[in-house]
């Protein structure tokens, strides 16, 4: 999916809103570990009970991978469900890759091919030739973490290094990798203050936010300071939407909260 692509889905369902599938055996409703693939089968029902309000889904990798074998493969049946079935939305893997170079090339075609997402997100630590690789797919997405949402990162991302802060480095430095219009970057929700100085640097850019709902993040502070001209934001919330309820009627429930965040989005996009 194109940038262009992406902003249209936006304004036509007035929702910058991305569902994050991060799935625990759990909290998932006891109901459900009947079923063959529960992992499968929630991510399946809150897809369905969900589309129509948000432009992306997240499922972090790491929800499936502690399920070895089988937990791939439910990664693997909800990325082939979301381009069979809904191929207007925005496909995000939260793997947070990067290595030396053809390593990264690996993990690109794990996530861009194997698995087709649109998206995955990287780390910027080892720098220009971990990045590259996956910028080396045209047609794709990589989100580098810039200004990360929990608290570490203060340890390293807003220390002073000779003139300015070490993320500030990191947005600096990669508006000059090869197709930069590829690259989109992981801001906090919990970093609202950091917003103007972000987009001083990267204006247009896409911003990956995570951090609204169960950590505490407020959507209104962040599209104060970070919207831009072509919106430029996608809101991610997880535990906060795919948890509202744990019984029978959990897809609906997380549809109620999806509905509450988008009806607050369409305000701010009128
Ligand atoms: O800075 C970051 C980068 C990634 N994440 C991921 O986003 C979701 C947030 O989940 P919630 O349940 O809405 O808190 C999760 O997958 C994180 O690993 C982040 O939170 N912060």
């Amino acid at each position: 999916m194109t940038t262009q692509e992406l902003v249209a889905q936006i304004k036509k369902k007035k929702s910058f809103l991305c569902i994050g599938l991060d799935v625990d055996l759990d909290k998932i409703p006891p109901h459900l570990l009947k079923e063959e693939d529960p992992v499968f089968a929630f991510n399946k029902a809150i897809i369905d009970a969900t589309h129509h309000l948000c432009v992306s889904y997240k499922p972090n990798t790491a929800f499936y991978e502690a399920y070895g074998l089988k937990g791939w493969k439910s990664l693997e049946k909800t990325i082939n469900y979301l381009n069979e079935n809904y191929p207007g939305i925005f496909t995000i893997a939260d793997a947070k890759r990067g290595d030396i170079g053809n390593t990264s090339t690996m993990y690109a075609k794990a996530f861009f091919e194997d698995l087709a997402f649109d998206s995955v997100t990287v780390a910027p630590y080892m720098g220009k030739d971990s990045v590259e690789p996956f910028l080396a797919f045209e047609d794709k997405h990589t989100i580098m973490l810039a200004l990360t949402s929990n608290e570490g990162a203060f340890d390293f991302q807003t220390k002073q290094i000779n003139d300015k802060e070490l993320y500030k480095h990191v947005l600096e430095t990669s508006k000059s990798w090869k197709n930069f219009e590829n690259l989109m970057y992981v801001v906090g929700a919990t970093k609202a203050e950091y917003f103007t100085e972000i987009r001083k640097i990267v204006p247009n850019s896409f911003l990956l936010v995570p951090g609204v709902g169960a950590q505490g993040g407020n959507l209104q502070d962040v599209c104060k300071y970070g919207l831009s001209e072509n919106i430029g934001l996608l809101i991610n919330s997880s535990r906060g939407i795919i948890y509202a309820s744990n019984k029978t009627d959990f897809a609906e429930a997380a549809a109620k909260k999806a509905l509450e965040l988008q009806v607050q989005m369409a305000d701010i996009l009128s």
